[in-house]
């Protein structure tokens, strides 16, 4: 779980410095020591040719006699001694300090899948992400052969073909250029693009590459017993496939059945997401032309002197920015504050009712209390200057870090009837602050998937919306979520507020949202007496 965070990413360069100097202090000693024995080598050689230039006249030398004699006996002691605390070394390099933490094989693969993310997202292109190059510019160092060969294993491995097989067929075109050894071959990269292909479902083209590895290795067992099972294979879906366009197929269409429209639905909003992500839309001019931004100066004192500025970002419903609302200071208190409580962001799982880690929300949070300094409890209040609303049944101050990758997809922030609807708060959450404590570098946008809106992280900004109709009705329209981080750490803390304290400040009106559609129900008309 090491990867969700910036902040847990940060430890391993401790045990990353670790292994750099066990590896120097090793290599400078082997190298001392290499460098003696190639000494011995080039003596050994240099007297060898000497010797055969001219025998009689070299041994007839009683020195040459000795040091040949030397070099076969107590030099070749030393060398063999040499030779052994090499292999000494090797083993007191113990490079597994229990003091520093290390990453696991789960974690590996955590970061793969991160990546995966965010190729996906962002259109990135495999052999521009091997190079390190990303939009064209200079992104990271160009991965070796064998960064993406453990990348595609990775991948295979949690059953991710299609990806394994771009990282393969990039590590199979590093390795041919790189001519440095590695713990695999040509080989093995050549039956994990065969047996990729074949559990795509792809068997023709795994037969292909399956020959392939076979013109390198023609003794390769498992090749070997892989090829007539591929022939039979493709011979049946031939088979099959004649048959059905014979018409002789007695299979029924396949219905379509509630899971899959769930599913469609789910890939639609999902495309929608991704190019919201990728900042790809626009809103509409009828949005855009009502968009405005003013100065709050009234709802303290202090915002004559002050005032916060408000910028419309979208009209029905209602989404602000506001601008500068957080110093510097504060954000690196909430941060130092929030840091040693991170945990793994959890969402509420409707079928067990319990709080599980979800591949859906990648990030690391915790909370932090008015009471606990003053600091957080100027930041409520501010809340309160910002929004008009009071902060009676407010939740703490959710602190929130995103690592590579990091995301929430779309979700809504208040409860839908047959989850927990926070009765525990004072009603369901009425509005949601969301404060930026950070730029990105690059993604992170928060996106609104039903109204096509990006908003870009902007230091010391917050975003603000109510999630509820003025009849309590959850608004559909409110439906967002935290793209992937691509570069940079994201930061971020929610303010949300419940309804409870609200009922004076923001009296109900009785319209309420089914199937997305907002129906006002008519007020009784007051009869007016003249
Ligand atoms: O981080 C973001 O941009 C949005 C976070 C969010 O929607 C949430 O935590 O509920
Ligand atoms: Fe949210």
């Amino acid at each position: 779980e090491l990867f969700t965070a910036i902040t847990d990413v940060e430890p391993l360069l401790e045990t990353h410095k670790r292994i750099i100097d066990d590896l120097d202090d090793y290599l400078q000693k082997e190298e001392r020591r290499l460098f003696t024995l190639k000494k011995h080598l080039n003596l050994y050689k240099r007297e060898h040719e000497r010797a055969m230039d001219d025998i009689p006249n070299y041994l007839g030398n009683p020195i040459n006699a000795f040091t040949l004699i030397k070099r076969l006996t107590a030099d070749l002691d030393f060398i063999e001694d040499s030779i052994k605390i090499g292999t000494e070394y090797i083993k007191n390099v113990t490079m597994n300090h229990v003091d520093v933490k290390y990453p696991s094989l789960e974690d590996l693969t955590g970061a793969a899948q991160a990546l995966t993310r965010l190729q996906e997202t962002y259109y990135l292109n495999v052999h521009d992400l091997a190079e390190g190059i990303l939009n064209g510019v200079s992104y990271s160092t160009p991965m070796t052969a064998s960064d993406c060969y453990e990348l595609g294993r990775t991948l295979y491995n949690d059953k991710d073909y299609t990806n394994a097989l771009a990282w393969m067929k990039e590590a199979l075109r590093k390795y041919k250029d790189e001519n440095v050894m590695y713990p695999f071959t040509e080989v093995d990269i050549l039956e994990y693009i065969g047996f990729a292909y074949y559990l795509n479902g792809d068997v023709k083209t795994a037969l292909e590459w399956t020959q392939r590895l076979l013109s390198v290795d023609p003794k390769h067992v498992r090749a070997r017993g892989n090829i007539p099972h591929y022939q039979k294979t493709i011979a049946e879906q031939e088979a099959e496939l004649k048959k059905q366009q014979r018409g002789e197929t007695s299979d029924e269409p396949e219905e379509e059945d509630g899971q899959d429209y769930e599913l469609s639905e789910y890939a639609k909003e999902r495309k929608v997401y991704e190019s919201l992500c990728r900042g790809e839309m626009e809103i509409p001019h009828e949005i855009t032309k009502r968009l405005k931004c003013w100065y709050v100066t009234d709802t303290h004192p202090f915002l004559k002197l002050a005032p916060i500025k408000v910028e419309q970002m979208y009209v029905k419903p209602d989404i602000f920015m506001f601008h500068e609302v957080m110093t510097d200071d504060e954000i690196e208190f909430i941060k130092k504050r929030a840091k040693p409580r991170f945990k793994r962001a959890v969402v509420h799982d409707p079928k067990t009712g319990e709080l599980t880690p979800a591949h859906y929300r990648i990030s690391k949070s915790s909370w932090l209390r008015d009471e606990e300094s003053p600091v957080i409890a100027r930041i409520t209040q501010r809340v309160t200057d910002m929004t008009g609303l009071s902060m009676l049944h407010a939740e703490e101050l959710q602190v929130v870090n995103y690592g590579i990758g990091g995301h929430y997809e779309p979700h809504f922030d208040f409860a839908r009837k047959r989850e927990n609807p926070f009765t525990k708060f004072g009603g369901n959450r009425i509005a949601t602050v969301l404060f930026y404590m950070s730029d990105v570098a690059q993604g992170g946008a928060t996106v609104f998937t039903e109204l096509g809106l990006s908003l870009f992280p902007i230091k010391r900004a917050a975003a603000f919306w109510l999630n509820l109709h003025a009849s309590g009705e959850g608004d559909l329209a409110t439906r967002h979520a935290a793209c992937p981080v691509l570069r940079g750490s994201k930061w971020v803390s929610n303010k949300w507020i419940h309804q409870g304290g609200q009922e004076l400040l923001r009296p109900c009106d009785l319209e309420y949202q089914e199937e997305g559609i907002i129906r006002k129900i008519p007020r009784p008309v007051p009869k007016t007496s003249r």
